[in-house]
């Protein structure tokens, strides 16, 4: 089926806008990828280097150029209970490649953060300038050039963003990514959000807060709500960067497992020593990035995406632009309730039908481009698929269920939850700012309310506590943004705000900093941009000034006389505390260099 008149209409617009950047962006990827296989380039010295360490039949096959080579970028650590299981995944990928006939070396690791260890402590303030770093350091692996295919081991938050970038940067390679599935699940997330509540108003210990939070983040595999990361895997898998069903099998089950061999045959059959050359750089194309902001509105996924794909998409060349994602959202129904846009967790996704299912949907009212290059060969349809184990741990695929195996959980094209997506931008005389409101109730996507100024979260955690907060109030929480602090995530602000809003009052959040992909039922205009250290006007307002968020208009307001406005003196802060300890005084080159939020808050593009 042809994609949908809008769908069309912006895909072109994107394709036009892009032009310059794609086309240079496409000659060079051209022109590496004709040199033929990477390492033949490779002096005998490199070459040695390269494979020191490899078996003597390796050594033979890599001393040619008919065997190909994939180079492994992992973001294994015991940090983030999502990555821990990558910690086996080199050999598994060793054997299956050496069962096809190839080769498979780690290229490099990459660091990764947990953004729930770090969520309220300074490490936070490193998270996003993370995702650059990943990308730089997943390039440190790849230069060796070595390699003929590579395999990217990352979930979570900032890291599959950053080795989307390592993997366009290197676009003249096949990339295939190789999740390892959401944890099972334990304590549902709306049982521990109101612990959190509890313990927000002192009616519960420390004891009991740990106890919650250990039962719903307990082993191995991603958090079960829909934050970034499983938003994440949504995009691999409607990007086509996954094989087909991949997204939401759990870690340690033999169909992961199966799953993971199966990657890395398919990256073997991929290469340019094949027949079915599918470099990443042209297999993403605009028509992907579109699939991938449609899945994200399709789902409620996380708020980080609109400064995520931003970026992933100038990697290859493509401008998408916050105009571009907001109408996209006009036209795409949400279909998915998933935490915190409902009770279920990813789990329940997965069981009622999953991104098979979901993909199915769009594509039942050509809301997806089907006509795209996947890792898998070409057009989305062959998304539209469950995977289940074979013999001899092989995959098998089932076409996606007809109907919603949970209608309450993933609905129908025809019986969506909302008529339009999760994701809305908003614009005014503050500059523009980006709400999510799949997870906020209708009554209270517009909040007209005397400003509270924070430069801080803890400054607004200690005026709760001190009961100063039992009002209306649209809390303006500034100068955390990407050049001031480094844009942390804020959501430790959820648990106080969620309980005032519980309590009747009509509250919102302002901010020039981000919140996490499990935030949602607190309306947030956040990623306000210009940011207040670069003399935004939202460094101007003052305690009392009557602020407007409205997101059914798509409007942000300060309800001040504009000349009043201009003769304010933005306020400045003294930022020297954000500057050093936890790491702080590495990013500074960070800090000067990062551009706007709209431009994906990246020191790599502007
Ligand atoms: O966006 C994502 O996917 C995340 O990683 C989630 C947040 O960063 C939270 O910090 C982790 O959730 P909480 O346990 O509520 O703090
Ligand atoms: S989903 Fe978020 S909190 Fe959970 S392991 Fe990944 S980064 Fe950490």
């Amino acid at each position: 089926m042809s994609a949908h008149a809008r769908i069309s209409a912006i895909t072109n617009r994107i394709v036009e806008r892009s032009k310059p950047t794609r086309e240079r962006y496409l000659e060079r990827l051209r022109a590496a990828a004709s040199k033929g296989v990477q390492r033949s380039v490779l002096g005998c010295a490199n070459l040695a280097h390269g494979f020191a360490v490899c078996s003597p039949a390796e050594k033979d096959a890599l001393a040619g150029d008919r065997i190909p080579n994939l180079g492994i970028i992992t973001a294994y650590n015991d940090m983030l209970s999502a990555h821990q299981p990558f910690e086996t995944y080199p050999a598994i990928i060793r054997e299956a490649a050496a069962e096809a006939g190839g080769v498979a070396q780690v290229a490099g690791g990459v660091p990764a953060m947990c953004d729930g260890v770090t969520q309220g402590q300074p490490g936070m303030e490193l998270s996003l300038f993370s995702r650059d770093l990943i990308a730089m350091a997943a390039g440190v692996g790849l230069s060796h050039n070595m390699f003929d295919a590579a395999l990217f081991l990352g979930v979570c938050d900032k890291i599959v963003p950053g080795l989307v970038i390592a993997a366009l940067s290197f676009g003249h390679l096949p990339s295939i990514f190789v999740p390892a599935g959401p944890m099972t699940t334990g304590l549902p997330n709306d049982e521990k959000s109101r612990v959190r509540q509890l313990f927000a108003e002192g009616k519960v210990g420390r004891a009991e807060l740990l106890e919650a939070e250990s039962k719903s983040y307990h082993g191995p595999g991603t958090c079960t709500f829909y934050g970034t990361a499983n938003s994440n895997q949504m995009l691999m898998e409607i990007m086509g960067f996954h094989m087909p069903g991949s997204s939401f099998i759990n870690p340690g089950t033999p169909l992961r497992e199966a799953l993971t061999r199966e990657a890395a045959k398919r990256a073997l059959a991929i290469t340019a020593l094949g027949n079915e050359f599918t470099p990443a750089g042209e297999m993403i194309d605009e028509r992907s990035v579109v699939n991938g902001v449609v899945g994200l509105h399709a789902t409620g996924g996380s708020t980080n995406h609109t400064l995520h794909l931003v970026a992933m998409a100038r990697a290859a060349g493509i401008q998408l632009t916050w105009q571009d994602i907001a109408e996209l959202s006009e036209v795409v129904p949400l279909l998915a309730r998933v935490y915190p846009n409902g009770l279920a967790d990813v789990n329940h996704f997965q069981a009622a039908g999953g991104m098979g299912f979901l993909i199915k949907e769009l594509l039942k009212h050509g809301l997806v481009h089907d006509d795209v290059r996947t890792v898998f060969g070409q057009g989305l349809e062959a998304y539209t698929v469950d995977a289940r184990l074979g013999a001899n741990r092989t995959v098998l695929r089932e076409p996606s269920p007809d109907k919603s195996h949970d209608p309450k959980v993933l609905a129908s094209i025809e019986t969506p939850f909302q008529a339009n997506g999760g994701l809305k931008m908003l614009r005014g005389n503050l500059g523009k700012a980006v709400i999510k409101i799949s997870a906020v109730k209708p009554e209270r996507h517009v909040i007209e309310a005397p400003a509270i100024v924070f430069h801080s979260q803890q400054e607004l955690q200690d005026a709760f506590k001190e009961g100063k907060l039992n009002r209306d109030f649209v809390a303006v929480v500034r100068f955390q943004g990407p050049k001031a602090n480094g844009m942390p995530e804020l959501h430790k602000l959820t648990p106080p705000l969620g309980v005032l809003q519980d309590r009747g009052f009509r509250v919102a959040l302002l901010t020039d900093g981000r919140m996490s992909g499990a935030s949602g039922k607190v309306p947030a205009a956040i990623h306000v941009t210009p940011e207040a250290v670069d003399g935004g006007p939202i460094a101007r307002i003052r305690d009392g000034d009557i602020i407007r968020l409205d997101a059914i208009k798509g409007t942000l307001e300060v309800l001040v006389d504009a000349a009043d406005m201009a003769e304010r003196e933005p306020v400045t802060v003294d930022l020297s505390d954000n500057e050093f300890g936890m790491g702080r005084e590495l990013f500074a080159p960070f800090r000067r260099a990062v551009g706007a939020s709209d431009q994906g808050a990246s020191v790599l593009f502007h």
